[in-house]
Order: structure tokens, then sequence, then C-alpha cells
């Protein structure tokens, strides 16, 4: 609790982001932060860098100016076995077509972050079960992807990015491929789950439906961030 009434420090915070792909300006000087917890929503039109801004500070893409600093660390600074080991003990990460593994079912998809964790498979199917059950998937456990819904498979990509317990879930457009039912159902089990966890957000649409889940908007045009409802 902050008892100085200041506010309290971003858990995540990208000042000045610049990211040039050849002529292409992807960034031009974005800034945002994000709170411990917080459900962040970033929108924008095609193209106005939300997918560069979300690489960055997921410590996927390194910016070619400003900076990102994660807790104490500077992500644009760090060496790639320390941002390998961020990625994979304390960010989660979901795209628009969950990306699972084609060959895997659900469950083993769920598991693999435990099994290379170090857990046993047994520990690691156990408790991918129990992600399955709480994101609603659990009779789709012996199921491919490709066997699946798009609800479904998003559900599961959801528990796969969940299971290890990060502190910060990126989602670049999570709903993009589904229809309104299943966009709520996936969204209901993010927020739920994100809640319960205290898990912090940063979740890229282009839905207003999907926006208002989120405890903040923050929207992007030509490479820079505004918060809603201010003009520049
Ligand atoms: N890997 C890349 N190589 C070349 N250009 C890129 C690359 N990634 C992004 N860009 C360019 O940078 C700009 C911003 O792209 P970005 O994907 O970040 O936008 P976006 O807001 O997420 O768009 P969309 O909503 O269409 O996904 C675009 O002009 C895009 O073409």
């Amino acid at each position: 609790m902050n008892t100085t009434g200041e506010n309290p420090v971003p858990l995540l915070t990208a000042r000045d982001l610049v990211k040039t792909y050849g002529r292409s300006e992807a960034l031009r000087g974005a800034s945002v932060g994000l709170d411990a917890g917080e459900i962040l929503a970033v929108t924008g039109t095609s193209g106005s860098g939300k997918s560069t801004l979300l690489h960055c500070l997921a410590g996927i893409v390194r910016p070619d100016a400003g900076s990102v600093a994660y807790g104490g660390e500077r992500l644009d600074e760090l060496p790639e076995k320390r941002l390998s080991e961020l990625r994979r003990t304390e960010f989660g990460v979901v795209f628009q077509f969950g990306q699972l593994i084609p060959e895997l079912t659900a469950v083993d998809n769920v598991a693999l972050p435990l099994l290379l964790a170090g857990l046993s498979r047994a520990d690691a199917h156990t408790r991918a079960g129990e992600w399955l059950e709480r994101f609603g998937v659990r009779g789709q456990a012996g199921l491919r992807p490709g066997e699946m819904s798009g609800g479904q498979a998003q559900r599961t990509a959801l528990a796969r990015a969940l299971i290890t317990g990060p502190k910060v879930v990126f989602a670049d457009e999570p709903t993009g491929a589904l229809d309104s039912l299943a966009t709520e159902q996936v969204m209901t089990a993010l927020v739920h789950t994100a809640r319960e966890a205290g898990t912090a957000v940063l979740l890229i649409t282009h839905d207003a439906q999907v926006a208002a889940y989120a405890d903040r908007e923050v929207r992007m045009a030509d490479g820079a961030v505004a918060p809603v409802g201010v003009t520049a």
C-alpha cells in the first residue's frame, strides 16, 4: 500500500522509444508505463506501432533509441542471455493465432514451459490439467490445436502463457481471429486469472469490446502513445 499519496513506480516503463525498419519508422518517441497488476489496452490504427511497442517492452526487439525499464533492469541494455531468462520466467506472451505447437496436444502445449523449467513430466501434466480447467478447456486436453475451435486454442495459449506465474502477460490481438462469444470467453478467462494472480497485462487490440476489459487505455498514432481522451 502506498501511504505517501504518490503514484506507484511502474513495473515496466518505456521512454522515448525509437525503432526504424528500413525506411519505416515504427516507433517515434513512444513512452508508456505499466503498473504491477494493471491491465492496459493499447489501441490505434494499423501500422501505428502497437506490435513493435509490445516487442520492445517484452524484450523481443531492441529499440534503436530510448529505454525500457523493468524493475531495476534496463531491458534495452541487457545481454540476450538475461533477456531470454526474463522472457521465460517473468513474462508470458500470447499472439493472435495462439502459436501453439501443432504436433502437441493441449495438455502437452501447456505443460511445456514447466518441463523447460525442470519439472517432472508427471508434475507438469498435473499442473497443466489444472490450468486447462481454469480456462474451461480441460475437456480438450487430448486434442491438438487443429482439432480445437479458435477460442479453445486461445484459452489453451493463455493457460500456457500464465502457468509459470509471470509478472507480465503481453497479448497481441489475442481475440483478433475470434467471434464475439469466443472473445468474451477468452477475455473473461484472461482478466479473471490475471486479477487472481496479480499479473499485469499489456493488451493490444483494435476492438472496443476488448479494450473495455482493461483498467486503462492508451492509443498509438504514428509511432507515439497518447492517453485516450487526450489530444495533442
Ligand atoms: N519486422 C519488420 N520489418 C519491417 N517493417 C516492420 C517490421 N515490423 C513492423 N514494421 C513496420 O513498422 C510499422 C509499425 O508496425 P507495427 O506492426 O508495430 O504496427 P501495428 O500498430 O501493430 O499494426 P497492426 O495493427 O496492423 O498489427 C509498420 O509500418 C510496419 O510495416
